[in-house]
């Protein structure tokens, strides 16, 4: 049997610390939504005393989230646990987490404290949190740098005060996996009233262990992570929310459960990523854009003979639709392969052989390859199916633009007109028309080939029909009719007999 993982999200506290990151109330309540649609246990809401709309955002995401806990962070001071407790009273379920430094460092530079003293306003703080309300939180900050027997100590004290949760943070991101780990053993040793209080880990990421650290804690006993979206953070950032509960996910060795969604994982990085406006980087552990890209020969043959022989998890387990084959100068003939076929294009042997020749010359010059390199590498192999055949296309402006379009399919003629907000929209409308069961247009792209005014402008399309995509391209000085004749084009590379109810 697995025990469960607690999962505190605090992209909102201290994911929110990240400078520029500051999200208002009603984008607040957006990600506090999706984290409840994540399946996230506790959400981390904000610091009330800290400012007049940092209480807001608490407050209005106590009425707006059900199911998870809202925390509100304090520190030991008095008035702080009570303006954290007022933004909590819409709270179905609340929790005030309070604490304070208990290094070495922390109690005699910032605090200008010692030990005894700091034991004493941490108790106080728990017992005045507990006044209102049955959940509290104690964080011992500076953990990852305090002395074993102050640790315990203090929190064996909390505990005795009421504290249901215990968080041993790594605050400066200092610790290495062992020694963090080796806290947590510690206190479930040597703290007597330890199983009364769930311990909590909040690692930093200074030396980029906040991951390592937080498996580390939960090996050792730790049943509560605290964690966001994205890694995001104070300086290098928190424990990234993803990276733990796909490690759970992955390892089964690890004897606890999460009630997280994971296929939302990546729609829930891209918010959290447009909102606060942070970018997510590409080789960031399983949101970044490579993650499942797979860009040299021997992994891409690999990942197409046999995913897993390059992933230990399947994209969609996380919300990504699937896995990439990127074309670069160091693919092999596997990947260029597989492209070819998706562009409807199957060639083998010598054939295969010459294209890989003069694709392996382009990619040198270039970074990655596009379909349409592809297609004007492969232009001679092509077939040319002419199922679709355009015979004219015309429109006329009256006020509005309506297009006349003649086209063939298969024997058969037709006409068509339609209207649009300019030619080239009425004229593939008109187009659409006629080409039933209807295909989507999802990319359309213009490009001119010079700067002059007679210049050739070069079209590329991309249309969907039964989830699957088909490309066309032309090019011609008139931009409607190079339009027409790139959709015809897609439309042609559409196996005949989809059109059989033409
Ligand atoms: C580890 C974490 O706390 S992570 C959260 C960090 N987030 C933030 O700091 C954002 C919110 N903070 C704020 O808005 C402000 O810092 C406030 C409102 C909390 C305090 O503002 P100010 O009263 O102007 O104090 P200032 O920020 O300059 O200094 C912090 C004071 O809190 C004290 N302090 C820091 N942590 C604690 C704590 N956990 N418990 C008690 N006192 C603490 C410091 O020693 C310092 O006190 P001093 O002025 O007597 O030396
Ligand atoms: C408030 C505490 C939990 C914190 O953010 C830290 O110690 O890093």
């Amino acid at each position: 049997m697995s025990d469960k993982l607690w999962i505190f999200d605090t992209t909102l506290r201290d994911g929110e610390q990240v400078p520029g990151c500051q999200l208002n109330t009603q984008e607040k309540i957006i990600v506090a939504k999706a984290l409840e649609d994540l399946g996230v246990d506790i959400i981390e809401a904000g610091f009330p005393i800290s400012s007049p709309g940092d209480f807001k955002s608490v407050e209005e995401i106590s009425k707006a989230v059900s199911n998870p806990i809202i925390c509100a962070l304090s520190r030991a001071v008095q008035k702080d646990i009570e303006v954290a407790a007022d933004s909590l009273k819409y709270a179905k379920k609340g929790r005030i987490h309070t604490g304070i430094g208990v290094s070495p460092e922390h109690i005699k530079y910032k605090l200008r404290s010692d030990p005894d003293e700091i034991i004493r306003r941490g108790v106080a703080a728990v017992k005045l949190a507990r006044n209102f309300v049955d959940d509290v939180e104690f964080y011992a900050e500076d953990a990852g740098r305090a002395e074993h027997d102050f640790l315990a100590k203090i929190i064996e004290e909390v505990i005795k005060a009421g504290a249901t949760v215990v968080n041993i943070p790594d605050t400066t991101g200092y610790c290495l996996p062992e020694q963090y780990g080796g806290f947590i053993s510690m206190l479930k040793n040597r703290v007597p009233n330890i199983d009364k209080a769930i311990i909590s880990t909040h690692c930093h990421n200074d030396l980029g262990m906040a991951t390592a650290n937080t498996i580390a804690g939960v090996q050792a006993g730790a049943r509560q992570v605290e964690v966001t979206i994205n890694g995001i953070g104070e300086r290098a950032g928190n424990t990234s929310m993803e990276e733990v509960v796909m490690a759970i996910k992955c390892h089964g060795s690890i004897p606890v459960e999460t009630s997280i969604d994971t296929p939302k994982i990546y729609g829930t990085s891209r918010l959290v990523s447009k909102l606060m406006n942070m970018p997510v980087q590409p080789n960031k552990a399983i949101v970044g854009r490579n993650a499942f890209a797979h860009s040299s020969g021997i992994h891409q043959d690999g990942v197409l003979k046999h995913r897993e022989n390059y992933e230990i998890m399947d994209p969609k387990d996380v919300g990504v639709a699937e896995s990439s084959i990127v074309l670069t100068a160091r693919s092999g003939r596997a990947a260029l392969k597989h492209h070819l076929d998706a562009l409807g294009v199957e060639l083998e042997g010598e054939e295969l052989r010459e294209v890989y020749e003069q694709f392996l010359l382009l990619a040198d010059k270039k970074r990655d390859i596009g379909r349409k390199d592809l297609m004007s590498l492969v232009g001679k192999y092509v077939s040319d199916s002419n199922f679709v055949e355009l015979i004219s296309v015309g429109y006329s402006s009256n006020g509005n633009i309506t297009s006349q379009v003649k086209l063939k399919v298969g024997e058969k003629e037709y006409s068509e007109t339609a209207e649009g907000n300019g030619p080239v929209d009425a004229v593939l409308k008109a187009i659409e028309k006629i080409v039933e069961p209807q295909v989507e247009l999802e990319e359309f792209l213009i490009q001119a080939m010079t700067a002059g005014s007679d210049d050739v402008a070069k079209v590329h399309m991309k249309v969907i029909k039964n989830d699957v995509p088909y490309f066309g391209f032309s090019s011609n000085s008139d931009i409607v009719l190079a339009s027409a004749m790139a959709f015809v084009d897609a439309l042609n590379k559409i196996p005949v007999k989809e059109y059989a109810t033409t």
